[in-house]
């Protein structure tokens, strides 16, 4: 199950093809979505709707602008006093959005939008940010000083986080996206040389609410996108198209493949095999262990060298153990076809041993979860993806990705000049495409893509936020969630962006404090969640 998410060519498509259709026209379009946002401020707000006071709106050279124009005369006629501005000239706002700026201007003033300030006016309770949209294509740079005073307008110029402000600040709300956020990547565009460590608050609009129109769009989940939109609100206009892209990228909202296991003999549920490291390295392995039986793989073992044998030993019950010091000890137990999925990672350590289990591993052509160190040994390789085929997963985070995509990661992670930029979606795509198989690239955006350009994301922002599931072992356990749904059956997508889903919302059942022990032991409680209302 999930949630389609737009890119700005997909939603102007969209809108297109109603709008030629006939089911639509663009005006009638915009009237909603400013509606739509003067609605939602109102529910978010009530000491708003009850007592309208004065708002500033900053309208752009483009649609967005016109959605602006239609807020600001809505909010007239409830009674507010409305401060219109205007970046750009008028004569060459496109037709929708002149209709409506001609239509405000029968009822109020427009001012151009100075670029080296903001006129604020004491008393302003809201300010509406309509200056650009999916439509952005370059930096804001020439408005950096009103941007920066939208933010300190907001805060009092104190920076003060969201939640520690008093009400006699503004709020900020932007229409559609924050301006100077690329609506495809969430990245903020700067100018080349511009210093991002300088922070945003001279590149774009941080908001208290955005109100999206129809569905939302990968940059509200991507990089800067999610800590710059507030609260994220999604507001029907009347389109009822979704797109028939091929490259459509979807929000997972629910796991699947979790069907209750109603018949059938434990091999009947898969057999995963979890690699682990030397003597005293074994715990991460055995993390990803108990998360593979946790999520309902019929049987697990350890596969663990001589040395190790009795550490794992003395900690494992319903887990089982074999001794398996080399590839060759593998391939004999591999020799017992019911072993369906495999985990190779976690604390295996960057060795020989692990180089050659992992050959004798995707030789079998058995679903493979490579992890962690195994991801090093492949990026260490001369040709790193030579033997991996379509039922493996990598799951690389950051430097693990740079390692084994240098090229793709410094694209990634290049200045982004314009707009659409370069995405974390575009990356795992194109990485998973030259890995053959199916990536799953790590963060609170975390992003799966498999060879034949399926790409889903994972959030953990807004209501799913967890940064309490940055904890040392978390990702040990996200691997052996992943290979206990392989070994469940699962197609490696779907596995994967299951698991991703489940790793997430045991982290938000157990909460604050947890360490990655609780995530396995929490598993049982998502899950029955889920099944009672299957
Ligand atoms: N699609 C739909 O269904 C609906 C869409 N709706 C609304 O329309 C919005 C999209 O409108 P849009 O396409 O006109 O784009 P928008 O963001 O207003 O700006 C484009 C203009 O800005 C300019 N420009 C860009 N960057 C710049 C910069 N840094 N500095 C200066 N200029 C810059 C750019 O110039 P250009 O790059 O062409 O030279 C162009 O002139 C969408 O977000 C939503 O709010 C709703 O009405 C409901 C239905
Ligand atoms: N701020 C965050 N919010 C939510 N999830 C996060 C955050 N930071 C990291 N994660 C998740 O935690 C896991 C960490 O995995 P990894 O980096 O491999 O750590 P480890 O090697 O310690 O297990 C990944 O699933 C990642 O997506
Ligand atoms: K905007």
């Amino acid at each position: 199950m999930s949630e389609l998410l737009l890119t700005a060519a997909q939603m102007r498509a969209i809108e297109q093809a109603a709008i030629d259709a006939g089911e639509i026209t663009g005006l009638q379009l915009m009237e909603r979505a400013g509606q739509g946002a003067v609605a939602a401020i109102e529910a978010m707000w009530p000491e708003l709707e009850r007592a309208p006071g004065r708002a500033m709106i900053l309208c752009g050279p483009g649609n967005n602008g016109g959605d602006g124009f239609v807020v600001a005369r809505v909010l007239t006629g409830k009674g507010w006093d409305v401060d219109a501005f205007l970046y750009g000239d008028a004569g060459k706002l496109p037709p929708d959005a002149r209709t409506n700026y001609e239509r405000w201007c029968k009822i109020g003033q427009v001012r151009t939008l100075p670029t080296d300030g903001l006129p604020f006016k004491d008393g302003t309770s809201l300010i509406i940010d309509a200056l650009f949209g999916t439509g952005l294509t370059r930096p804001l740079g020439a408005l950096g000083k009103t941007l920066r005073d939208v933010c300190d307008a907001a805060d009092g110029g104190r920076g003060l986080p969201r939640e520690d402000r008093t009400p006699f600040f503004p709020y900020v709300v932007a229409l559609d996206i924050p301006s100077g956020i690329c609506a495809d990547s969430g990245k903020i565009l700067r100018a080349a040389g511009a210093d991002a460590a300088k922070g945003s608050r001279a590149s774009c609009v941080a908001a208290d609410l955005v109100t999206t129109f129809h569905r939302p769009k990968a940059g509200h989940y991507l990089a800067d996108g999610p800590r710059h939109c507030g609260t994220l609100c999604i507001i029907g206009i009347g389109l009822t198209q979704t797109g028939a892209w091929r490259d459509h990228i979807r929000l997972i909202d629910l796991p699947v493949g979790l069907s209750k296991r109603s018949k059938g003999h434990k091999y009947d549920h898969g057999h995963a095999l979890i690699l682990t490291g030397g003597m005293g390295r074994t715990g991460a392995a055995r993390l990803s262990a108990r998360a593979a039986l946790r999520v309902g793989a019929g049987l697990v073992t350890c596969a663990a060298p001589g040395s190790a044998m009795m550490e794992c030993a003395t900690q494992l019950t319903s887990i089982m153990l074999r001794r398996c010091d080399d590839g060759e000890a593998l391939a004999g137990l591999l020799e017992d076809e019911r072993i369906n999925a495999l985990c190779l990672g976690p604390g295996m350590g960057v060795s020989d041993r692990t180089s050659d289990l992992m050959d004798v591993a995707l030789a079998s052509k058995r679903r493979v979860v490579l992890d962690a160190d195994a991801l090093t040994v492949l990026a260490g390789r001369d040709d790193p993806f030579a033997g991996l085929h379509d039922g493996c997963v990598l799951t690389p985070h950051g430097g693990e990705f740079a390692r084994l995509f240098p090229d793709i990661s410094d694209r990634l992670n290049a200045p982004a000049t314009k707009g659409p930029a370069y995405s974390k979606v575009d990356a795992t795509r194109d990485a998973a495409a030259r890995a053959g198989c199916t990536v799953l690239f790590k963060g609170p955006d975390t992003v799966i893509a498999d060879a034949s350009g399926g790409a889903c994301i994972n959030t953990a922002v807004y209501d799913r936020a967890v940064p309490w599931l940055a904890t040392a072992g978390s990702g040990d356990v996200l691997a052996g969630i992943i290979t206990g749904m392989l070994a469940r059956g699962s197609c490696p997508i779907n596995a994967t962006s299951s698991a991703a889903w489940l790793h997430v919302e045991a982290a938000r059942t157990f909460g604050p404090g947890l360490i990655a022990e609780d995530l396995p032991e929490t598993l049982p409680q998502v899950l029955q969640a889920l099944l009672q209302n299957d």
